[in-house]
């Protein structure tokens, strides 16, 4: 089993207990207030910027430390971010909830639920903690499944980034009618990371789709050649997150664009 399927293993485990403390159909009576637009913060900016809240994760094991999601948040508000991309895994990447919660009272940015979706109860759950955008991993999923997510997610007002890393998975987003798509530069089997997973996929992204280009990316330069290959928006984490000041590090990160 790769570290994809094991967390993803995992994870189906983990929904099934909590759906035993909140059921679905009580997430789903929650009142939720509407959250601001992901894509349209993405494309308000020449290069949008999704920086993200992570404690540690598989490839790079602990990242920070001390660490405060609602500090770094502020701080990647301040310095120009479009939205923050928040963990909800705590297993491999030391995220919940609680970290959610904390970064969404502290900022109006649109948040990304960036967790491992497997279960209808996640993207239900991600309404109720204020979230704008829900990932979906094509990787990770079934056409049928991705089918599915996709329509619930839009169902209830949120707007799904789906990830992919190479042409058949590209293939298959555009397939189910992605019109937010997300290239990992980072393989998730592998953890082999490069640019050039973009700037080979992104010429397959349909005309007015919003492309995001996520990992690996560490310098102003970085976001110039993703910016000229197409990409609209970055993800970034691990780059800002080991800077003594993230979101001055977002700054700069951006400083050429
Ligand atoms: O990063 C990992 O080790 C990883 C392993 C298994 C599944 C997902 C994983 N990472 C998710 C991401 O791709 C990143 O959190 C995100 O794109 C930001 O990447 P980076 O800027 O390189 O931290």
């Amino acid at each position: 089993m790769n570290i994809l399927e094991q967390i993803c293993a995992d994870k189906r485990v983990e929904i099934e207990e909590r759906k035993k403390l909140v059921s679905l159909a009580d997430l789903q009576a929650q009142a939720v207030e509407s959250r601001p637009d992901f894509v349209e913060a993405l494309r308000a900016t020449p290069m949008g910027l999704i920086a993200e809240v992570k404690r540690k994760s598989p490839s790079a094991g602990l990242i920070r430390d001390p660490f405060s999601p609602s500090g770094i948040a502020r701080g990647y508000e301040a310095n120009g971010a479009s939205a923050v991309s928040c963990l909800m895994d705590h297993t491999y990447f030391g995220g919940g909830a609680e970290d959610f919660a904390e970064v969404r009272e502290a900022i109006g940015l649109p948040m990304l639920y960036k967790e491992f979706v497997v279960d209808s109860w996640q993207i239900a759950h991600a309404k109720t903690m204020g979230a704008s955008a829900v990932l979906l991993i094509v990787g990770a999923l079934t056409d049928g499944e991705l089918a599915t997510f996709l329509k619930e997610i839009r169902g209830i007002g949120l707007q799904p980034l789906v990830e992919v890393h190479d042409k058949e998975e590209m293939l298959r987003a555009i397939d189910v009618g992605s019109d937010c798509i997300g290239i990992n530069n980072r393989n998730l089997k592998t953890f082999v990371t490069t640019l050039d997973t973009t700037f080979e996929l992104a010429a397959m992204a349909p005309a007015g789709c919003t492309l995001v280009s996520e990992s690996g990316i560490k310098a102003p330069e970085d976001v110039v050649q993703l910016k000229e290959a197409g990409a609209h928006a970055i993800l970034v984490g691990e780059s800002l997150l080991r800077e003594t000041d993230p979101g001055v590090a977002a700054a700069h990160l951006l400083s050429l664009i």
